[in-house]
C-alpha cells in the first residue's frame, strides 16, 4: 500500500485529494464538537447498537467491540463512506464503567474514583466498503479528591449521569480532574491523533479533509 503521507508524486496535480465522505456513527454531541473544532464535518448516523447485547475480558477489549458494531451497523446504510464508530469506557481497577444513568450510581462511582487514578479507554473503528482499521487510546486521569458536598453537588446537576466514567474533562467534571496523562481528546470521546493514524491507514490525510471544507474561525 502506497504511504498515504508521502509527498505528492511529481507532475502530481497541487492542492488537496478527493476525500471520501466522512459519517460519524455516533449520538454523541462531544464526539461531534471535538471533530468540527478539529476542522472536519461529518454526516452522523446514530448507530443505534445495543451496547449491553455485547461483551469482551476487559474495559479495551469491550470499547473496541462496541465502536466495531456501531461503525458496522452504520457501513451498511452508508456504501462508500469512511463510517467512524467509537465508544468510551472508564477502566477503574479493571472494571468497565460506562454511564451511570443513575445518581445513586453516580455517586457510588465518584467515592470510589475520588482521590485515584482511571484510565478512560475509548474504542476507534475507521470503516470502509469492508475495510476496517481500529485501535484504542488510553488516558490515564487522575481525580480530585473531591469531598461528600461536592459529590451532591456535582451528581445534582445531572451530568455524570450521562456521560462514561461519570465525569467529563471539558465540563463541570473539570474542576474535579488534577491531570491527565495521555491524550485529552481520548476522553472527551474521540481521539484525534489516533484517527490521524487511522485515516492514513485508509489513504486519507487530515489536510485533505480539511481543505474538503472552509475554514470557520472559532468566535474566541
Ligand atoms: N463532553 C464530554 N463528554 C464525555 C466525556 N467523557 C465521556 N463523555 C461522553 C462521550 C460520549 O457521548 C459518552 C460515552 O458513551 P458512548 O461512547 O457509548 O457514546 P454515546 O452513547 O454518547 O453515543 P454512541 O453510543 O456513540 O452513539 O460519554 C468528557 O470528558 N467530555
Amino acid at each position: 500500500m502506497p504511504d498515504p503521507l508521502a509527498a505528492a508524486p511529481a507532475g502530481a496535480p497541487p492542492g488537496p485529494r478527493p476525500v471520501p465522505r466522512l459519517v460519524l456513527a455516533s449520538a454523541s454531541p462531544a464526539r461531534l464538537a471535538s471533530l468540527r473544532a478539529a476542522g472536519v464535518d461529518p454526516d452522523v448516523v446514530v448507530s443505534g447498537v445495543d451496547e449491553d447485547a455485547l461483551g469482551a475480558p476487559d474495559p479495551g477489549s469491550l470499547a473496541l467491540v462496541l465502536a466495531r458494531a456501531k461503525a458496522r451497523a452504520v457501513a451498511e446504510r452508508v456504501p462508500g463512506a469512511l463510517v467512524l464508530g467509537c465508544d468510551s469506557v472508564l477502566d477503574l481497577d479493571g472494571a468497565a464503567l460506562g454511564k451511570p444513568y443513575e445518581p445513586e450510581e453516580a455517586r457510588r462511582r465518584w467515592r470510589a474514583m475520588r482521590g485515584r487514578e482511571g484510565v478512560l479507554r475509548t474504542g476507534h473503528c475507521l470503516l470502509r466498503d469492508g475495510v476496517e482499521h481500529a485501535a484504542v487510546s488510553s488516558t490515564t486521569v487522575r481525580f480530585a479528591d473531591v469531598d461528600e458536598a461536592e459529590v451532591e453537588a456535582y451528581v445534582a446537576t445531572g451530568e455524570p449521569l450521562a456521560v462514561a466514567g461519570a465525569f467529563t474533562l471539558d465540563g463541570l467534571g473539570g474542576w474535579f480532574v488534577e491531570g491527565v496523562d495521555g491524550d485529552p481528546h481520548g476522553v472527551v470521546g474521540v481521539s484525534l491523533p489516533l484517527l490521524r493514524r487511522l485515516l492514513a491507514a485508509h489513504g486519507v490525510r487530515v489536510a485533505d479533509l480539511w481543505a474538503a471544507q472552509p475554514y470557520a474561525r472559532p468566535d474566541c
